[in-house]
């Protein structure tokens, strides 16, 4: 399977928001909203983005003690939102809580993701923060997803380059977004473990998020054909 190409509204304004869709065209049906535009507009956005009729990925990345997280997931439920992050980091209990709101919210909730170790760390930047000597992305994502996957999660958030140790930690199914998705030429700016859509596609990406490599373009509907020609340029498998 292809990977779907979600585009990040990393934007401050609705109107803004509305603006890049339409400049890329109807190949946007799929959005992020993130912390920045669900800040700043709060949860009409989504609203407003399903009556457009796209998909939501409601990147909120809830990180607390279970019962408001649990309690988070239920509001979000009501969006009508397709996917919800969650931190992994926040620990079995906090995921256990999630999945049960996400369940007692019904076959409608969104399907909840847990970030391992964000895309924009570098394996020393995440030891220096978690007070070890070293961290081996592969070894720690794998790691986390798994323990995502008891919890009850569907799907983890990693880099491309973790696409592949996440597989074989995990069941069938289980379903990996990978952000950090440059085209070929593109700076990394902040992130630090990047890849081509094409790359994303090879290794197995449930879901790729496009952001300023599009968003930042100059002619955002040009860059978006370039990604799904990418995607689409990988041979059929059964
Ligand atoms: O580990 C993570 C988790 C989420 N993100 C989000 O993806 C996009 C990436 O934007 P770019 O402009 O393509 O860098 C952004 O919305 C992040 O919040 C991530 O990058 N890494």
């Amino acid at each position: 399977m292809r990977p779907t190409a979600i585009i990040a509204l990393d934007v401050p304004s609705r109107a803004e928001a509305e603006r890049l869709l339409d400049r890329i065209g109807p190949s946007a049906d799929y959005v992020k909203v993130g912390l920045q535009l669900f800040t700043a507009e709060g949860p009409d956005v989504v609203r407003a983005m399903t009556a457009r009729g796209c998909r939501v990925f409601l990147d909120l990345k809830l990180h607390d003690i279970p019962a408001t997280v649990a309690h988070a997931v239920t509001s979000a439920a009501g969006l009508g939102a397709d996917l919800l992050t969650i931190h992994t980091s926040g620990g079995a209990a906090m995921m256990r809580a999630a999945a049960k709101a996400r369940d007692a919210a019904g076959p409608s909730a969104p399907r909840l993701l847990g970030v391992t170790l964000l895309t924009s760390l570098t394996e020393r930047e995440a030891a220096e923060a978690w007070g070890r000597d070293s961290v081996d992305a592969g070894a720690e994502v794998a790691r986390l997803a798994r323990l995502a996957e008891e919890c009850g999660l569907d799907g983890v958030v990693s880099s491309v380059h973790e696409v592949t140790t996440v597989r074989g930690a995990t069941s069938d199914g289980f379903r990996v977004l990978t952000p950090g998705i440059r085209l070929a030429g593109d700076v990394a700016g902040d992130q630090a473990r990047v890849a081509t859509p094409a790359e994303a596609a090879r290794l197995g990406s449930d879901y790729i998020i496009l952001g300023r490599s599009i968003t930042a373009a100059a002619d955002p509907a040009a860059a978006m054909a370039r990604a799904l020609a990418e995607l689409n340029s990988l041979p059929v498998t059964a």
